[in-house]
Protein backbone atom coordinates (compact mmCIF):
# COMPACT_ATOMS: atom_id res chain seq x y z
CA UNK A 1 0.00 0.00 0.00
CA UNK A 2 0.89 3.92 -0.34
CA UNK A 3 2.48 3.65 3.32
CA UNK A 4 4.81 0.37 2.62
CA UNK A 5 5.74 2.05 -0.88
CA UNK A 6 6.85 5.19 1.27
CA UNK A 7 8.82 3.42 3.82
CA UNK A 8 10.80 1.18 0.98
CA UNK A 9 11.34 4.50 -1.11
CA UNK A 10 12.96 6.38 2.26
CA UNK A 11 15.42 3.29 3.46
CA UNK A 12 16.66 3.05 0.65
CA UNK A 13 18.78 5.95 1.24
CA UNK A 14 21.58 6.04 3.97
CA UNK A 15 21.03 8.35 6.41
CA UNK A 16 23.72 11.21 6.20
CA UNK A 17 25.77 11.63 9.62
CA UNK A 18 26.05 15.12 10.01
CA UNK A 19 29.36 16.49 11.68
CA UNK A 20 29.26 18.76 14.77
CA UNK A 21 31.02 21.44 12.42
CA UNK A 22 27.89 21.14 10.06
CA UNK A 23 25.53 21.88 12.64
CA UNK A 24 27.40 24.79 13.93
CA UNK A 25 27.69 26.24 10.30
CA UNK A 26 23.96 25.27 9.91
CA UNK A 27 23.34 27.18 13.05
CA UNK A 28 25.34 30.29 12.47
CA UNK A 29 23.84 30.43 9.09
CA UNK A 30 20.47 30.39 10.73
CA UNK A 31 18.98 29.61 7.63
CA UNK A 32 15.87 27.75 8.10
CA UNK A 33 14.41 27.26 4.73
CA UNK A 34 18.20 25.47 4.15
CA UNK A 35 17.51 23.15 7.41
CA UNK A 36 14.03 22.59 5.89
CA UNK A 37 15.58 21.67 2.79
CA UNK A 38 17.60 19.00 4.58
CA UNK A 39 15.32 18.13 7.22
CA UNK A 40 12.25 17.08 5.39
CA UNK A 41 14.51 14.55 3.78
CA UNK A 42 16.80 13.38 6.23
CA UNK A 43 14.03 12.75 9.77
CA UNK A 44 11.78 10.42 7.09
CA UNK A 45 14.94 8.33 6.02
CA UNK A 46 16.48 7.97 9.32
CA UNK A 47 12.68 6.72 10.74
CA UNK A 48 12.05 4.99 7.41
CA UNK A 49 15.63 3.04 8.04
CA UNK A 50 14.69 2.13 11.97
CA UNK A 51 11.54 0.96 11.03
CA UNK A 52 12.72 -1.16 8.54
CA UNK A 53 14.62 -2.91 11.33
CA UNK A 54 11.56 -2.67 13.61
CA UNK A 55 9.71 -5.11 11.19
CA UNK A 56 12.67 -7.64 11.68
CA UNK A 57 12.33 -8.33 15.37
CA UNK A 58 11.00 -11.36 16.68
CA UNK A 59 7.22 -11.43 16.41
CA UNK A 60 6.83 -12.15 20.09
CA UNK A 61 8.25 -8.81 20.75
CA UNK A 62 6.67 -7.14 17.81
CA UNK A 63 3.16 -8.36 19.12
CA UNK A 64 3.41 -6.83 22.71
CA UNK A 65 1.10 -3.98 23.29
CA UNK A 66 3.95 -1.34 24.12
CA UNK A 67 6.02 -1.81 20.90
CA UNK A 68 2.98 -1.81 19.40
CA UNK A 69 2.19 1.57 20.69
CA UNK A 70 5.72 3.02 19.92
CA UNK A 71 5.38 1.28 16.45
CA UNK A 72 1.94 3.25 15.75
CA UNK A 73 4.31 6.91 16.85
CA UNK A 74 6.76 5.63 14.30
CA UNK A 75 4.19 5.73 11.27
CA UNK A 76 2.31 8.68 12.13
CA UNK A 77 5.51 10.63 12.41
CA UNK A 78 7.33 9.07 9.08
CA UNK A 79 4.30 10.19 7.40
CA UNK A 80 3.23 13.44 9.26
CA UNK A 81 7.38 14.86 7.52
CA UNK A 82 7.19 12.83 4.75
CA UNK A 83 3.98 14.37 3.45
CA UNK A 84 6.36 18.12 3.85
CA UNK A 85 8.66 16.31 1.53
CA UNK A 86 5.82 15.35 -1.14
CA UNK A 87 3.85 18.65 -0.89
CA UNK A 88 6.41 21.41 -0.67
CA UNK A 89 9.29 20.86 -3.28
CA UNK A 90 11.36 23.96 -3.68
CA UNK A 91 11.52 27.12 -1.50
CA UNK A 92 9.26 27.17 1.49
CA UNK A 93 7.03 29.96 2.55
CA UNK A 94 7.50 30.94 5.96
CA UNK A 95 4.14 29.63 6.85
CA UNK A 96 4.96 26.49 5.47
CA UNK A 97 8.52 26.88 7.49
CA UNK A 98 6.19 27.69 10.43
CA UNK A 99 3.78 24.64 10.04
CA UNK A 100 7.13 22.29 9.66
CA UNK A 101 8.75 23.46 12.72
CA UNK A 102 5.26 22.64 14.62
CA UNK A 103 5.06 19.26 13.25
CA UNK A 104 8.70 18.61 14.29
CA UNK A 105 8.06 19.96 17.94
CA UNK A 106 4.37 17.47 17.77
CA UNK A 107 6.81 14.61 16.42
CA UNK A 108 9.19 15.23 19.71
CA UNK A 109 6.47 15.75 22.01
CA UNK A 110 4.85 12.50 20.46
CA UNK A 111 8.15 10.53 21.07
CA UNK A 112 9.04 11.84 24.60
CA UNK A 113 8.07 8.00 26.40
CA UNK A 114 9.36 5.87 23.95
CA UNK A 115 12.53 4.58 26.30
CA UNK A 116 10.18 3.19 29.07
CA UNK A 117 7.33 2.16 26.88
CA UNK A 118 9.64 0.32 25.00
CA UNK A 119 11.29 -0.75 28.44
CA UNK A 120 7.64 -2.27 28.95
CA UNK A 121 7.04 -3.80 26.15
CA UNK A 122 10.50 -5.65 27.07
CA UNK A 123 9.50 -6.51 30.27
CA UNK A 124 6.10 -7.80 28.87
CA UNK A 125 8.37 -10.33 26.77
CA UNK A 126 10.17 -11.38 29.43
CA UNK A 127 6.85 -11.88 31.65
CA UNK A 128 5.14 -14.21 28.64
CA UNK A 129 8.13 -15.87 27.36
CA UNK A 130 11.47 -17.54 28.50
CA UNK A 131 14.13 -15.28 26.92
CA UNK A 132 16.16 -17.38 25.08
CA UNK A 133 20.33 -16.50 24.33
CA UNK A 134 19.85 -15.80 20.17
CA UNK A 135 16.70 -12.96 21.54
CA UNK A 136 19.04 -11.41 23.97
CA UNK A 137 21.20 -10.86 21.56
CA UNK A 138 18.66 -9.51 18.83
CA UNK A 139 16.87 -7.21 21.03
CA UNK A 140 20.47 -5.74 22.65
CA UNK A 141 21.16 -5.43 19.07
CA UNK A 142 18.00 -3.68 17.72
CA UNK A 143 17.78 -1.32 20.73
CA UNK A 144 21.21 -0.45 20.66
CA UNK A 145 20.17 0.93 17.29
CA UNK A 146 16.84 2.21 17.56
CA UNK A 147 17.69 4.46 21.03
CA UNK A 148 21.25 5.55 19.11
CA UNK A 149 18.46 6.44 15.72
CA UNK A 150 16.48 8.40 18.42
CA UNK A 151 19.21 10.81 19.96
CA UNK A 152 19.82 11.65 16.56
CA UNK A 153 16.52 12.84 15.26
CA UNK A 154 15.61 14.34 18.76
CA UNK A 155 19.26 16.50 18.00
CA UNK A 156 18.36 17.41 14.51
CA UNK A 157 14.99 18.28 15.88
CA UNK A 158 16.10 19.86 19.03
CA UNK A 159 18.56 22.25 16.79
CA UNK A 160 16.08 23.24 14.13
CA UNK A 161 13.24 24.44 16.75
CA UNK A 162 16.04 25.60 19.02
CA UNK A 163 17.59 27.92 16.06
CA UNK A 164 14.07 28.16 14.34
CA UNK A 165 11.50 27.32 17.05
CA UNK A 166 8.90 30.47 17.94
CA UNK A 167 10.08 29.63 21.80
CA UNK A 168 13.42 31.35 22.48
CA UNK A 169 14.99 28.90 24.15
CA UNK A 170 18.39 30.99 25.48
CA UNK A 171 19.62 28.03 26.72
CA UNK A 172 22.99 27.67 28.51
CA UNK A 173 25.39 30.79 28.57
CA UNK A 174 24.32 32.43 25.87
CA UNK A 175 26.70 31.60 23.71
CA UNK A 176 24.66 28.11 22.74
CA UNK A 177 24.65 27.56 18.76
CA UNK A 178 21.04 25.79 19.17
CA UNK A 179 21.76 22.88 21.40
CA UNK A 180 25.39 22.77 20.80
CA UNK A 181 27.81 24.73 23.05
CA UNK A 182 30.89 25.32 21.32
CA UNK A 183 33.25 26.36 24.13
CA UNK A 184 31.16 23.50 26.57
CA UNK A 185 33.39 23.84 29.46
CA UNK A 186 33.60 20.33 31.43
CA UNK A 187 34.57 20.90 35.07
CA UNK A 188 31.36 23.47 35.19
CA UNK A 189 28.87 20.73 33.25
CA UNK A 190 30.35 18.40 35.68
CA UNK A 191 29.83 20.47 38.86
CA UNK A 192 26.25 20.84 38.04
CA UNK A 193 25.96 16.94 37.42
CA UNK A 194 27.31 16.39 40.83
CA UNK A 195 25.06 19.03 42.55
CA UNK A 196 22.26 17.58 41.19
CA UNK A 197 23.17 13.91 42.21
CA UNK A 198 24.46 15.02 45.33
CA UNK A 199 20.69 16.45 45.57
CA UNK A 200 19.12 12.97 45.45
CA UNK A 201 21.64 10.74 47.28
CA UNK A 202 21.55 13.68 50.70
CA UNK A 203 17.36 13.49 49.92
CA UNK A 204 17.37 9.33 49.90
CA UNK A 205 19.87 8.35 51.90
CA UNK A 206 20.76 11.85 54.19
CA UNK A 207 24.24 11.33 53.22
CA UNK A 208 26.66 11.76 50.16
CA UNK A 209 30.39 11.51 49.44
CA UNK A 210 32.33 14.31 48.20
CA UNK A 211 33.91 14.96 45.32
CA UNK A 212 37.65 15.88 44.60
CA UNK A 213 37.98 17.35 40.63
CA UNK A 214 41.37 17.19 39.26
CA UNK A 215 42.23 18.27 35.81
CA UNK A 216 45.46 17.51 33.15
CA UNK A 217 46.14 20.53 32.01
CA UNK A 218 45.10 22.82 35.18
CA UNK A 219 44.71 25.83 32.89
CA UNK A 220 43.40 26.78 30.54
CA UNK A 221 40.21 25.13 31.36
CA UNK A 222 39.26 21.75 29.05
CA UNK A 223 36.26 23.00 26.76
CA UNK A 224 35.06 21.02 23.54
CA UNK A 225 32.57 21.73 20.71
CA UNK A 226 30.12 19.45 21.97
CA UNK A 227 26.02 19.27 23.35
CA UNK A 228 26.09 20.11 27.27
CA UNK A 229 22.83 18.12 27.75
CA UNK A 230 24.12 14.84 26.24
CA UNK A 231 27.63 15.29 28.08
CA UNK A 232 25.32 16.06 31.89
CA UNK A 233 23.60 12.99 30.65
CA UNK A 234 25.98 10.78 31.45
CA UNK A 235 27.99 12.13 34.01
CA UNK A 236 24.61 12.54 36.07
CA UNK A 237 23.91 9.12 35.75
CA UNK A 238 27.73 7.89 36.82
CA UNK A 239 27.58 9.97 39.58
CA UNK A 240 24.21 8.58 40.84
CA UNK A 241 25.44 5.12 40.38
CA UNK A 242 28.80 5.72 42.19
CA UNK A 243 27.36 7.23 45.31
CA UNK A 244 24.28 4.86 45.23
CA UNK A 245 27.36 2.32 45.76
CA UNK A 246 29.65 3.97 48.07
CA UNK A 247 26.82 4.78 50.84
CA UNK A 248 25.50 1.40 50.20
CA UNK A 249 29.26 -0.23 50.69
CA UNK A 250 29.94 2.08 53.53
CA UNK A 251 26.46 2.77 55.31
CA UNK A 252 24.76 5.84 55.87
CA UNK A 253 26.28 6.37 59.15
CA UNK A 254 30.22 6.02 58.06
CA UNK A 255 32.28 8.67 56.70
CA UNK A 256 32.18 7.96 53.14
CA UNK A 257 35.06 8.10 50.93
CA UNK A 258 35.42 10.69 48.56
CA UNK A 259 34.19 10.32 44.68
CA UNK A 260 37.19 10.88 42.60
CA UNK A 261 37.10 12.63 39.12
CA UNK A 262 40.05 13.29 36.62
CA UNK A 263 39.28 14.93 33.29
CA UNK A 264 42.73 15.08 30.95
CA UNK A 265 42.99 16.47 27.82
CA UNK A 266 44.78 14.84 24.98
CA UNK A 267 45.69 15.24 21.47
CA UNK A 268 43.15 12.93 20.51
CA UNK A 269 40.61 12.08 23.49
CA UNK A 270 39.53 13.78 26.02
CA UNK A 271 38.61 11.26 28.83
CA UNK A 272 36.99 11.83 32.50
CA UNK A 273 37.95 9.20 34.35
CA UNK A 274 34.99 8.59 37.46
CA UNK A 275 36.68 6.62 40.48
CA UNK A 276 34.65 5.74 43.39
CA UNK A 277 35.29 3.20 46.28
CA UNK A 278 31.98 1.77 46.70
CA UNK A 279 33.36 -1.85 46.60
CA UNK A 280 32.69 -2.61 42.74
CA UNK A 281 30.64 -5.74 41.26
CA UNK A 282 32.14 -8.64 40.09
CA UNK A 283 32.66 -9.19 36.34
CA UNK A 284 30.17 -11.35 36.05
CA UNK A 285 27.86 -8.83 36.82
CA UNK A 286 29.32 -5.79 34.80
CA UNK A 287 28.69 -6.73 31.90
CA UNK A 288 24.76 -7.45 32.62
CA UNK A 289 24.69 -3.25 33.86
CA UNK A 290 24.48 -2.55 29.67
CA UNK A 291 21.96 -5.37 28.80
CA UNK A 292 18.56 -4.29 28.55
CA UNK A 293 16.98 -7.53 28.82
CA UNK A 294 18.84 -7.65 32.18
CA UNK A 295 18.24 -3.75 33.14
CA UNK A 296 14.51 -3.87 33.02
CA UNK A 297 12.84 -5.14 36.02
CA UNK A 298 9.23 -4.32 37.26
CA UNK A 299 8.84 -0.83 38.70
CA UNK A 300 9.68 -1.20 42.64
CA UNK A 301 6.73 0.46 44.00
CA UNK A 302 6.51 4.56 43.76
CA UNK A 303 7.26 4.91 47.98
CA UNK A 304 10.12 3.11 48.67
CA UNK A 305 11.75 3.76 45.16
CA UNK A 306 15.76 5.47 45.67
CA UNK A 307 16.05 8.08 43.29
CA UNK A 308 19.18 6.15 42.81
CA UNK A 309 17.53 2.95 42.31
CA UNK A 310 18.52 0.17 39.82
CA UNK A 311 21.09 0.79 36.92
CA UNK A 312 17.62 0.96 34.78
CA UNK A 313 18.34 2.16 31.15
CA UNK A 314 20.42 4.97 32.33
CA UNK A 315 24.06 3.70 31.61
CA UNK A 316 23.07 1.77 28.00
CA UNK A 317 21.61 5.11 27.48
CA UNK A 318 24.12 7.48 28.62
CA UNK A 319 27.21 4.84 26.56
CA UNK A 320 25.30 5.76 23.19
CA UNK A 321 25.30 9.51 23.92
CA UNK A 322 28.93 9.14 24.33
CA UNK A 323 28.66 7.15 21.30
CA UNK A 324 26.79 9.36 19.21
CA UNK A 325 29.69 11.50 18.41
CA UNK A 326 32.48 8.77 18.51
CA UNK A 327 33.65 8.71 21.88
CA UNK A 328 32.93 5.69 24.10
CA UNK A 329 31.70 4.75 28.00
CA UNK A 330 33.62 2.30 29.61
CA UNK A 331 32.57 0.85 33.44
CA UNK A 332 35.64 -1.03 35.34
CA UNK A 333 35.27 -2.53 38.80
CA UNK A 334 37.58 -4.23 41.49
CA UNK A 335 35.10 -6.54 43.41
CA UNK A 336 35.79 -5.40 47.24
CA UNK A 337 37.54 -1.93 46.22
CA UNK A 338 35.33 0.47 43.67
CA UNK A 339 35.07 0.97 40.35
CA UNK A 340 36.23 3.65 37.75
CA UNK A 341 33.92 4.58 34.96
CA UNK A 342 35.45 6.35 31.75
CA UNK A 343 33.91 8.61 29.47
CA UNK A 344 36.13 9.07 26.22
CA UNK A 345 35.37 11.90 23.70
CA UNK A 346 36.58 13.65 20.62
CA UNK A 347 38.98 16.29 21.34
CA UNK A 348 39.29 17.46 17.77
CA UNK A 349 35.44 18.84 16.57
CA UNK A 350 36.22 17.54 12.86
CA UNK A 351 36.26 14.07 14.22
CA UNK A 352 33.19 14.38 15.82
CA UNK A 353 30.71 12.94 13.26
CA UNK A 354 27.03 11.34 14.27
CA UNK A 355 27.44 7.33 14.70
CA UNK A 356 24.10 6.14 12.77
CA UNK A 357 22.73 3.07 12.61
CA UNK A 358 22.21 2.28 8.66
CA UNK A 359 19.40 -0.98 7.42
CA UNK A 360 21.26 -2.69 5.12
CA UNK A 361 21.66 -6.57 4.65
CA UNK A 362 24.38 -6.07 7.43
CA UNK A 363 22.02 -5.40 9.98
CA UNK A 364 19.42 -7.35 8.65
CA UNK A 365 21.57 -10.64 9.31
CA UNK A 366 21.70 -9.87 13.03
CA UNK A 367 17.71 -10.77 13.15
CA UNK A 368 18.01 -14.02 11.81
CA UNK A 369 21.39 -15.05 13.45
CA UNK A 370 21.10 -18.29 15.62
CA UNK A 371 23.77 -18.35 17.91
CA UNK A 372 25.10 -21.39 16.93
CA UNK A 373 26.68 -23.89 19.86
CA UNK A 374 29.38 -23.34 22.27
CA UNK A 375 33.01 -22.46 20.41
CA UNK A 376 34.85 -22.20 23.75
CA UNK A 377 34.75 -24.84 26.74
CA UNK A 378 31.77 -24.73 29.54
CA UNK A 379 32.37 -25.69 32.88
CA UNK A 380 29.85 -28.88 31.63
CA UNK A 381 32.37 -31.47 30.58
CA UNK A 382 31.87 -34.30 28.25
CA UNK A 383 29.46 -31.72 26.00
CA UNK A 384 28.21 -34.11 22.56
CA UNK A 385 29.35 -31.76 19.19
CA UNK A 386 26.37 -31.38 17.62
CA UNK A 387 26.62 -31.35 13.82
CA UNK A 388 24.12 -29.97 10.83
CA UNK A 389 23.62 -33.38 10.05
CA UNK A 390 22.94 -34.61 13.95
CA UNK A 391 24.52 -36.10 16.70
CA UNK A 392 27.97 -37.80 16.11
N1 LIG B 1 28.01 3.32 36.39
C1 LIG B 1 28.46 3.02 37.40
C2 LIG B 1 29.00 2.64 38.67
C3 LIG B 1 29.87 3.41 39.41
N2 LIG B 1 30.16 2.73 40.55
C4 LIG B 1 29.51 1.54 40.54
N3 LIG B 1 29.52 0.57 41.47
C5 LIG B 1 28.79 -0.53 41.26
C6 LIG B 1 28.05 -0.71 40.12
C7 LIG B 1 28.01 0.29 39.14
C8 LIG B 1 28.77 1.43 39.36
Amino acid sequence: NEFNKLIDHYSKFNPSPLSIKQFLDFGERANPAESFAFLRKEVPVRLANIMKEIELLPPQLLKMPSVRLVTSWYQRSFMEIAEFDKLHKGTPTDSVLSDFTDTLTRVRNRHNTVVQTMAEGVLELKQQHKSDVSSEHTIQYFLDRFYMSRISIRMLINQHTSLFGVQERPAGNGRQVGVIDPHCDITSVCLDAYENAKFLCDQYYLTSPNMILKCIPEEPRIRIVYVPSHLYHILFELLKNAMRAVVEHHGTEADLPDLRVLIVEGKEDITIKLSDLGGGIPRSASDLLFQYMYSTAPEPSSTNSAPLAGYGYGLPISRLYAKYLHGDLTVTSMEGYGTDAHVFIKAISKDSHEKLPIFNKTSSKHYNMVIGSNDWSSPISGERKILSSGII
